[in-house]
C-alpha cells in the first residue's frame, strides 16, 4: 500500500511539474513581453483553424502591441519576435542570437536526422565553410533546365486537363517541379520526376516527408526518444533516402569526365569534402539541405502565386499575361514591372517560411530597450507578423496589392530592397544569413509563371475551401484548380 501510495505521489509530482513547465514560461522570461496561451499551439491540431486566422484571433493583438511574445512551441517557451527594429538587431547581432538548427535544439529528432547540420542551421566558422562552398553555384546558375521544365510542366497539365480531369491538386505536381529544377540547377543530375510515373527516390521522399513532418511528433519531438517502431523506421528510411540522394550526385558528378568545369552547388561541395574542408557527413547534410530548401520553399511560393493569380484573375491573371506575352526572353522577365510587383506582394502577403525559431541567444542581453532575454533562449521571428504589421505596411497591410511596390522596375526593386534592410518583409531573411536562393526562387517562379500565362488559364476549384495550411509553412492548403488550355492567336 505504501508503494501504491509512494508511486501515485511521484507520478503526481512528475505531471505537475511537466504541466507547471508547459503551462507557463519560465521564470526568468522577461516579464514585459505578453505570454500566448500554451495550448494556442495546439488549436490547428484539433481544429480546422489555419494558421493565419490563429494569429489574428490568439496572437496579432499581443504582437503588434509589444513587438514580441512568448510563445510555447516544439515542447518549450520561447520569443517569438516581429518588430523591425528588434529584427534587425536579431539579424545583425549573429554572435548573441546564434543560430542553433534542429541538430542543436532537438537532436534526437527524425527531422534532426534528414537535415542534420547544414549551412541554414549552422554558426560561426562551420558556417562560413559550408557558405563559401555554395554560394557560387546558388548565384551564378543555367536557367535552360527551368524553362524546359516549365514547358513539361505546362503538357503534363494539358494533358490531364485533356484525360478529363478537371480540377487539378496543385501539391504533388508542383512538388515534381521544384524537385526537378533544384536537382538539375543546384545537384547536377535530373530527379526526373516530371518525366517519369515511378521514381524511387521520389517515392522514397514523399514517404519520409510524411514521418517527419506529421504534425504530432513536430508537436511533440521528445517521442522520438522513445522506441516506437513506427519512428524507428522512420529514422531507417531517412538514412536510406539520405544515401541513396548523395549516391546519385556524387556518381553524376564524379562520373562526368567534366567535373573539374562543373559549377554546380553540388560540385563545390564534393570539391570542399576532396580538400578536407567538410567531412562525409556534412558533404551529406549541405547535399540534403540544398535538396530540401531548394524545392520546398519555392514549390510554397509557386502554390501561393497560382493561388493569387486564380483568386485576382480578371485583374492580374490577365494584365501579368499580357505583360509576358511581350517578351521572349527569359532574362527579360526580370525586367517586368507588373510580375515583380506581383511576387514581391506574394512573399510578403504570404511568406512561405511564416515563423522560424532557430537562434539561441549565448549570453543575458536586451532585445530593444528593455526586454531582458536570459542565456540560452530561443528566439525566432514572425515573417507573417512582420510582413502583415499596420506600422511597416499601414492600413492596407492585410491586402493584395501589389501596386504598393510602385509602378516602373527601378521603383519596384528599390522598394523591394528597402523593404528587405529595413525587415519589414523578411520572406527571405536578409544581413549576412540572407537567403542564397532568393535569386534562384524568383526566377524559376518568372518562368514558370510565364510560361503557364502563355499556355493555361486557371480559376480556384470552386470546390475547394479556401484556406491556408494549419501549420508549418505558409501556402494555400491541398490548392485545387482547374485550367483551360489557351488558344494561340
Ligand atoms: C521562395 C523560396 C524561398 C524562401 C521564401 C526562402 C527563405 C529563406 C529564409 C527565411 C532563410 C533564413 C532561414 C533561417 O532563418 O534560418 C533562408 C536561408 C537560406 N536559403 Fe532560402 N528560401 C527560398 C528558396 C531557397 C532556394 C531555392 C535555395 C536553394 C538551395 C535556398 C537556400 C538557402 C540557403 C543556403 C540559406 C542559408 C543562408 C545562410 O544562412 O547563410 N533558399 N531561406
Amino acid at each position: 500500500m505504501f508503494i501504491l501510495k509512494l508511486i501515485g505521489f511521484i507520478l503526481l509530482i512528475i505531471i505537475s511539474y511537466i504541466a507547471f513547465v508547459v503551462v507557463v514560461p519560465p521564470l526568468n522570461f522577461p516579464r514585459n513581453i505578453p505570454t500566448i496561451p500554451f495550448y494556442v499551439v495546439f488549436l490547428p491540431v484539433i481544429f480546422p483553424i489555419d494558421q493565419t486566422e490563429l494569429y489574428d484571433l490568439y496572437i496579432r493583438k499581443s504582437m503588434e502591441k509589444y513587438g514580441a511574445v512568448k510563445i510555447f512551441f516544439g515542447s518549450r517557451w520561447n520569443i517569438l519576435v516581429s518588430r523591425s527594429e528588434y529584427l534587425a538587431q536579431i539579424f545583425k547581432d549573429e554572435d548573441t542570437f546564434a543560430k542553433s538548427g534542429n541538430q542543436k535544439k532537438i537532436p534526437y529528432s527524425a527531422l534532426a536526422a534528414y537535415t542534420g547540420d547544414n549551412v541554414i542551421s549552422a554558426h560561426g566558422k562551420v558556417w562560413k565553410d559550408y557558405r563559401n562552398a555554395v554560394t557560387n553555384g546558388l548565384q551564378h546558375f543555367d536557367d535552360a533546365p527551368i524553362s524546359k521544365n516549365a514547358k513539361t510542366f505546362c503538357n503534363l497539365i494539358k494533358k490531364r486537363a485533356q484525360n478529363g480531369e478537371s480540377s487539378i491538386q496543385m501539391g504533388p505536381l508542383s512538388q515534381r517541379l521544384a524537385l526537378d529544377n533544384i536537382s538539375q540547377v543546384a545537384l547536377g543530375f535530373d530527379f526526373a520526376t516530371l518525366t517519369q510515373d515511378k521514381n524511387a527516390l521520389h517515392e522514397l521522399l514523399v514517404h519520409i516527408k510524411k514521418q517527419i513532418f506529421h504534425p504530432f511528433f513536430l508537436t511533440f519531438p521528445f517521442l522520438d526518444l522513445l522506441p516506437i517502431p513506427s519512428r524507428r523506421k522512420a529514422f531507417r528510411d531517412v538514412a536510406s533516402f539520405r544515401e541513396l540522394l548523395v549516391k546519385r550526385v556524387q556518381d553524376q558528378l564524379i562520373n562526368n569526365y567534366k567535373f573539374e568545369q562543373t559549377t554546380f552547388a553540388a560540385s563545390d561541395l564534393i570539391r570542399a569534402h576532396n580538400n578536407e574542408v567538410i567531412d562525409y557527413r556534412q558533404l551529406s547534410d549541405n547535399i540534403v539541405i540544398i535538396l530540401v530548401a531548394g524545392h520546398e520553399n519555392p514549390q510554397l511560393l509557386f502554390n501561393t502565386s497560382l493561388y493569387l493569380l486564380a483568386k485576382y484573375s480578371t485583374e492580374w491573371q490577365n494584365s501579368l499575361r499580357q505583360e509576358v506575352e511581350s517578351v521572349t526572353n527569359s532574362k527579360a522577365l526580370a525586367d517586368l514591372p507588373l510580375l515583380n510587383a506581383f511576387l514581391f506582394e506574394a512573399v510578403r502577403l504570404y511568406p512561405p517560411l511564416s515563423t522560424i525559431i532557430n537562434r539561441c541567444t549565448t549570453k543575458v542581453c536586451k532585445l530593444g530597450a528593455d526586454i531582458v532575454i536570459p542565456k540560452d533562449v530561443y528566439v525566432g521571428y514572425n515573417n507573417f507578423g512582420t510582413s502583415h504589421d499596420p506600422k511597416n505596411w499601414g492600413p492596407t497591410a492585410n491586402d493584395f496589392k501589389p501596386e504598393r511596390w510602385g509602378s516602373d522596375i527601378e521603383t519596384i526593386r528599390k522598394n523591394w530592397r528597402l523593404a528587405k534592410n529595413r525587415c519589414t518583409v523578411t520572406g527571405f531573411h536578409g544581413g549576412r544569413r540572407a537567403c542564397l536562393g532568393e535569386k534562384l526562387a524568383l526566377t524559376e517562379m518568372r518562368i514558370t509563371l510565364a510560361e503557364m500565362l502563355r499556355q493555361l488559364e486557371w480559376t480556384l476549384d470552386p470546390e475547394w475551401e479556401e484556406k491556408l495550411t494549419p501549420a508549418g509553412p505558409l501556402c494555400p492548403f491541398n490548392l485545387k484548380l482547374k485550367f483551360k488550355e489557351r488558344v494561340p492567336s
